[in-house]
């Protein structure tokens, strides 16, 4: 994804380099996205930042590989979920720096929202540096590094839910008689006319919905159900079960 994400953002890819554990992955990268593409101890020599893009589960056979590579002037960038800093730091040459990023799958459209923290040596520069390596896949914010888990559960997890949400209310116009299609159409330009006005228009999601929500109409039976069934309860359970699983991540993973 991060890959993909830089090339579509106009990274020039004579300044990306990627690593694969296998052959044939590596020529499938050169292929498509036309980088370089190298050992993980030569591209540890090679970059100037080293971001590591493999599940939480991968990050410690990689770290224990690639780890005694990277010169401590290199900036390690990590973008596993759950990982703390100081997870990086054990493996690494003494006063490397490292950042923790939290992007999400909207960077293959350049509408990425990532959060970036400082860990052990990151100074503002190098925050500055990751916040160049992001902005163009989308926006970017500085969070403290303990904001990170509850970030991933919100805005990391975050398109699943959008997504579960447009294939739930689809299924929902062809319970009421409406073809597959139209169903989809309907409901995903429903979805990006509102994420606009709510980015757009400076008003909060309350005022938003009370200017849909007709006295006697049908959106307050709409909401009624909505309320009945506990939905906003039903969110603010999953994300804190999205956060303890993050938490849950770097504890088996410590
Ligand atoms: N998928 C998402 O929406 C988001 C994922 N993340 C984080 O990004 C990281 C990557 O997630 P995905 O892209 O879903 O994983 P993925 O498994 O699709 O991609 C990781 C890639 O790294 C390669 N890899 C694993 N170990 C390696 C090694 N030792 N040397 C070289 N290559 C190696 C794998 O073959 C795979 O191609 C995870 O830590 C995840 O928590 C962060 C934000 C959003
Ligand atoms: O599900 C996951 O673990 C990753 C982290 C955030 C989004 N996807």
């Amino acid at each position: 994804m991060l890959l993909s994400g830089l090339v579509k953002a106009g990274w020039p890819v004579d300044h990306l380099i990627a690593t694969a554990r296998r052959p044939e992955r590596a020529a499938e990268l050169r292929e498509r996205y036309g980088c370089r593409v190298l050992s993980n101890a030569e591209a540890a020599v090679a970059a100037d930042v080293i971001a590591i893009a493999v599940k939480p589960q991968d990050a410690g056979v990689l770290m224990a590989e690639l780890g005694p590579h990277i010169p401590a002037d290199k900036l390690v960038v990590s973008l596993c979920a759950g990982l703390p800093t100081t997870f990086f730091t054990k493996f690494l040459v003494a006063g490397t720096p490292v950042v923790r990023v939290m992007t999400n799958t909207p960077a293959l459209v350049d509408e990425a929202m990532t959060a970036i923290s400082a860990g052990a040596h990151a100074t503002a520069e190098h925050l500055g540096v990751a916040e160049e390596l992001f902005k163009p896949l989308g926006r970017t914010i500085r969070v403290p590094e303990n904001q990170q888990d509850a970030v991933t559960a919100l805005s990391g997890s975050g398109p699943a839910y959008f997504f579960y949400l447009v294939e739930a209310m689809t299924d929902a116009g062809i319970l009421l008689g409406l073809p597959r299609q139209v169903a989809h159409d309907l409901i995903v330009q429903t979805a990006i006319g509102s994420a606009i006005m709510l980015r757009d228009s400076g008003e909060h999601p309350v005022k938003l919905r009370e200017a849909v929500t007709s006295p006697a109409g049908t959106t307050i039976s709409a909401i009624r159900e909505l309320e009945n069934h506990g939905v906003r309860a039903a969110l603010l359970g999953a994300l804190e079960a999205a956060r303890d699983r993050a938490r849950e991540i770097a504890a088996q993973n410590g």
